[in-house]
């Protein structure tokens, strides 16, 4: 069986206290965009997984799908199985594409192996493998509350826009992003705040990671004038960087200087 796990954009990032267990509460509409990597799994005499595409930091055995396939083994009795993906979001990027490799993981795996667990209980798994796991359970528009991991309708819609992300080449890690992060609590919910016009939302609705990561990196904040400058209603970093996008309401030519970076442009 063969899933695309596609990436997230963050429309709004508020982080609204440190918790006792060293996490943040945060407030974010988390929108899922068709930017995707592929997933495949074979039923095999023994388990094995292997990667194609962009490089991932890291030892493979600790990859999250390898995480996600071992979190259910625990509780069911998977027979071993060969994994594929093909890595194709960019990593440390803020578009949660490893949180969307995990999530997707469980998802092909109950599939596959009709296991019946239900939305619910594969969120309840996909938490324990990272805050922004759950949300690809459903992977829906969805305002996003306390880790990131609980869940509010939202009557937002981008369809017909068009949407550019620029990546800069540049991986930031979410740990040392929290890290450097001061909470605050705002008057006005983002909730509310989203509900108005597009066209408002350059005033009201901001990303809190961009305080702290465009002093440390300054092109991240020259790129999201220049989106503003080429016609976006709204332009934002997504999550804790370092992709910023941009909404437009039709396609653009790209400016030319962007392209050093990772363009990639789409009408949802
Ligand atoms: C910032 C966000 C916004 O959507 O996305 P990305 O930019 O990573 O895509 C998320 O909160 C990222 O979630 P995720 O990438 O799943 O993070 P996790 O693996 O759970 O945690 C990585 C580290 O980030 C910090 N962390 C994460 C989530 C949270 N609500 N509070 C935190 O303080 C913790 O230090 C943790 O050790
Ligand atoms: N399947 C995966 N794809 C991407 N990164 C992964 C994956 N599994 C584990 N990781 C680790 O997660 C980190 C980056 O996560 P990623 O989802 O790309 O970034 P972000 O949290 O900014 O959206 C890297 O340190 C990488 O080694």
């Amino acid at each position: 069986m063969i899933l695309f796990p596609n990436a997230k954009i963050n429309i709004g990032l508020q982080i609204t206290e440190k918790r006792a267990d060293g996490f943040h509460n945060l407030e974010s509409c988390f929108y899922p965009i068709p930017l995707n990597d592929l997933l495949e799994a074979i039923p095999a005499d023994q388990t094995s997984f292997e990667i194609g595409g962009i490089d991932i930091p890291g030892d493979p055995a600790t990859n999250l799908c390898l995480r996600a396939y071992e979190l259910l083994k625990r509780d069911f009795a998977l027979p071993p199985v060969q994994l594929y993906l093909y890595k194709m979001v960019p990593i440390g990027a803020g578009l949660g594409g490893g949180s969307a490799d995990a999530a997707f993981t469980l998802r092909l795996l109950n599939e596959q192996f009709r296991l019946t667990l239900s939305d619910e209980q594969l969120e309840d798994y996909a938490r324990q493998l990272g805050s922004d796991c759950a949300f690809f359970i459903q992977n829906r528009p969805r305002y996003c509350t306390e880790k990131g991991d609980h869940f509010e309708n939202i009557d937002l819609s981008l369809s017909g826009y068009t949407l550019v992300l620029i990546y800069p080449n540049l991986a930031i890690s979410t740990a040392q992003a929290y890290a450097n992060v001061r909470p605050n609590k705002p008057a006005v919910s983002l909730k509310t705040r989203l509900q108005a016009p597009i066209s408002t939302w350059r005033e009201t609705v901001h990303n809190d990671f961009e305080n702290s990561l465009f002093p440390m990196f300054p092109i991240l904040n020259t790129i999201k004038q220049e989106l503003y400058q080429a016609g976006a209603v709204y332009a934002s970093m997504s999550g804790s960087g370092s992709t910023i996008y941009g909404i437009f309401e039709q396609k653009v030519p790209v400016p030319n200087h962007f392209q050093q970076y990772q363009v990639w442009q789409k009408t949802l």
